[in-house]
């Protein structure tokens, strides 16, 4: 499946000199979505992941569909002020700004293995954070799943220990 072709580059957004890499396309046809989907789910269940994390916004629609596709839960990592219950937190910087990540403090059992869930993977800042979250409930790091990497930001460099799985690269 020829996943590069449905993503689009919008030069300068949200911000002059980043590329975007608008996935919308990928998303909004049914047969690509779901190839890429069934790619990353393999993956998680190599992985032998209990449950996926994924941070909002696009995390979700990837994350989500990959826990409906292997039968596990989906945990949701929000920015801050957005979840209810009790969290925890922890700062990180962006390819464009910074902010806060927030997880539900009960939302990983201690030793539950956990795959990482996100479309893109950058500078790492987000899954950094996603990791460190998930660390400090006591989770298992299984693995990290992305549509897309951008390997000149050298993000992984940020999950080091962890398996990671992309579906393109530039
Ligand atoms: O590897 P990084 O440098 O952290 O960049 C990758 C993150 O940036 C984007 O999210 P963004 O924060 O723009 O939020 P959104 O999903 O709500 O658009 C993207 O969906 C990843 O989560
Ligand atoms: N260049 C980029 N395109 C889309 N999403 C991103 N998140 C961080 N950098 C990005």
């Amino acid at each position: 499946m020829n996943f590069e072709s449905q993503i689009r580059d919008v030069p300068d957004f949200p911000q002059p000199g980043i590329l975007f890499k608008d996935i919308t396309p990928l998303l909004a046809d049914g047969p690509t979505y779901r190839a890429a989907i069934n790619e990353l789910a393999d993956f998680a269940r190599q992985c032998g992941a209990d449950v996926i994390v994924g941070p909002e916004a696009r995390g979700y629609v990837v994350g989500a569909p990959l826990a409906y596709a292997t039968g596990v839960g989906f945990v949701p990592v929000r920015k801050r002020g957005k979840l209810p219950w009790k969290t925890i937190g922890v700062e990180y910087a962006l390819e464009y700004g910074t902010d806060r990540l927030e997880m539900h403090a009960d939302a990983i059992l201690p030793g539950q293995r956990v795959l990482l869930a996100d479309d893109l993977l950058a500078t790492g800042g987000t899954m950094g954070a996603c990791a460190a979250l998930v660390q400090q409930l006591g989770g298992v790091l299984a693995g990290a799943a992305f549509l897309i990497e951008l390997s000149h930001l050298g993000g992984r460099a940020k999950l080091q220990g962890i398996e990671v799985k992309t579906l393109v690269q530039y």
